[in-house]
């Protein structure tokens, strides 16, 4: 059995963990899937290609409302998912080349699992693999959860993992789950033409975002997608490619083909990490102190496997700390999750960092909410924009943010203020009232949101 100084279990963000503070140690990379993870083969990347090229269409349906006349021809799939995975296929073999050429690193390809103490079996091509280490970093991410009507129908459905490398688009589709992959996805195949028919079990979409963002969002949806709230799968029938999808209500909605994107679940139990004294919570993560280290001596944890937030951004931040941790182990640091913001690349657009209006209402924290709708600001005008808004939320004291929302064009990227000004703690008034803010930039609607606080 060989035996090595570091193991890595997943070559997504666990890869970023290895670098030039390594070059003296025997590393191991093990991946059952390509470099780069989810992140670059099956998530953020590409569900964002393909959100751009779905803006593009759009761009052009909406253009004669800025008296602009053009007509959207065609929508050409196989050279939009092309554009995609011929680039990030390329980058996800480049990234794994790089490693294999670096001296003292080996890469096992196949799925690990723990069969004793600090000690992992590698199914491989060429048979099972034994290795063992004194540091581990289980970095395995998760897998998308498929309901069990869907499962045990036997009939033919995608997850995010397939989806976005469909050989055809499907006229229409039926997608289960209404959270972050559903409405991304649905927004951007509704975009190429595809009926979308979203079957949610709670009562509206994105649901865990703030009261004002989940209403926004969930009407402007009603305009865009067959949307039935409250309702759950019971069961598939029909036959590849002319499905039909039962509900709960004893309704049947006909589709080509079915997307479930109903969240994930980690990757844990096909790791058997119970089998070296790593400990889960009863959803599965592999739980970690501040330090990401596990309950196993010279284990650590990272990412989707691990994180309550299974954000890249997250994840990245885990991977820093522990490579630091790992080579510093009189000096740890900790990854600090207090303000974690995230954004949904969905049309409208929606950012979020901190609290919701309604969790600082049930935590009974005194609060102030400063809005502001991008139809109240210039370059709101300018885009037409009728339905998007920043909203904050502050100590009415302090006047520290608890909380801020947006719903609109580029809040992903507006956001950014806001999530400098949490996490420094700085006045909220302060923040709008110091710096200048360029005329007439959308960002005059963050600006004007931190300023209605004070009113
Ligand atoms: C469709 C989609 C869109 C997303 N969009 C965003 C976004 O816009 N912004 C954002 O912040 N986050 C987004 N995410 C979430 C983000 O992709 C994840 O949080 C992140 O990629 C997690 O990284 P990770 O390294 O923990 O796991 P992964 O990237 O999943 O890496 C885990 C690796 O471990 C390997 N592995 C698993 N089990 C084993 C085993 N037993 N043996 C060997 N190898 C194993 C897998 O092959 C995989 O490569 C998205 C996710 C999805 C699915
Ligand atoms: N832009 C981004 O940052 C981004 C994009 C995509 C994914 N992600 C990450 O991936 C994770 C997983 O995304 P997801 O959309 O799969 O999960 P999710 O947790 O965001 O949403 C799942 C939804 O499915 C619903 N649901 C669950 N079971 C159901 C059933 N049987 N029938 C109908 N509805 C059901 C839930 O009520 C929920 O609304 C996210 O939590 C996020 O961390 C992030």
């Amino acid at each position: 059995m060989r035996t090595h100084d570091v193991v890595v279990i997943g070559a997504g963000s666990g890869n970023a963990v290895i670098d030039e503070g390594f070059s003296s140690l025997d590393v191991a990379i093990v991946a059952d899937g390509p470099f780069g993870g989810t992140c670059l083969n099956r998530g953020c990347i590409p569900s964002k290609m393909l959100i751009r090229a779905a803006e593009v269409a759009d761009t052009v349906r909406d253009a004669g409302r800025y008296g602009v006349d053009a007509r959207l021809s065609g929508v050409r799939w196989r050279d939009v998912r092309d554009r995609i995975f011929g680039r990030l296929d390329e980058q996800s073999a480049q990234g794994r080349q790089g490693r294999e050429d670096e001296q003292n690193i080996t890469v096992y390809d196949g799925t690990a699992r723990f069969v004793g103490s600090h000690r992992l079996r590698i199914e491989t091509a060429d048979g099972p693999v034994d290795v063992t280490a004194e540091r581990f970093v289980i970095a395995a991410g998760g897998r998308p959860v498929v309901p069990p009507p869907v499962a045990e129908s036997g009939l033919p459905y995608e997850t995010s993992d397939t989806v976005m490398r469909l050989d055809e688009l499907p006229r229409t589709m039926v997608v289960v789950g209404g959270g972050y992959i559903a409405a991304e996805l649905a927004t951007a195949f509704s975009a190429f033409g595809v009926d979308v028919s979203i079957v949610e079990q709670t009562s509206a979409l994105l649901a865990g975002q703030d009261e004002d963002v989940v209403e926004t969002f969930t009407s402007e949806a009603r305009k865009r997608f067959d949307l039935h709230l409250g309702r759950e799968v019971v069961g598939v029938e029909g036959q590849p490619g002319a499905l039909q999808v039962k509900l709960d209500d004893g309704s049947m909605l006909a589709a080509e083909l079915l997307l479930v994107a109903v969240g994930r679940q980690p990757n844990s139990d096909r790791l058997a990490v119970d089998k070296t004294g790593v400990e889960t919570t009863e959803d599965g993560r592999v739980v970690v102190d501040e330090y990401q280290r596990t309950a196993a001596d010279g284990i650590f944890a990272l990412g989707d496997i691990c994180t309550p937030v299974p954000l890249k951004h997250v994840a990245n931040r885990e991977a820093e700390v522990v490579s630091h941790n790992l080579k510093h182990p009189d000096d740890l640091i900790r990854a600090a999750h207090d303000v974690v913001p995230s954004a949904i690349f969905t049309r409208p657009q929606i950012a979020a960092v901190g609290l919701t209006e309604q969790e600082c209402r049930d935590r009974k924290l005194a609060h102030r909410i400063g809005k502001t709708a991008y139809a109240d600001v210039a370059y709101g005008w300018a885009l037409e924009d009728e339905t998007g808004f920043c909203k904050v939320i502050a100590e009415p004291d302090t006047g520290k943010l608890l909380g801020a929302h947006i719903v609109g064009p580029q809040a992903a990227t507006l956001i950014q203020p806001l999530v400098l000004a949490m996490t420094l703690g700085l006045d909220a008034t302060a923040v709008a009232n110091t710096p200048y803010w360029p005329h007439p930039a959308l960002t005059e609607v963050v600006e004007n949101a931190l300023l209605d606080l004070a009113d």
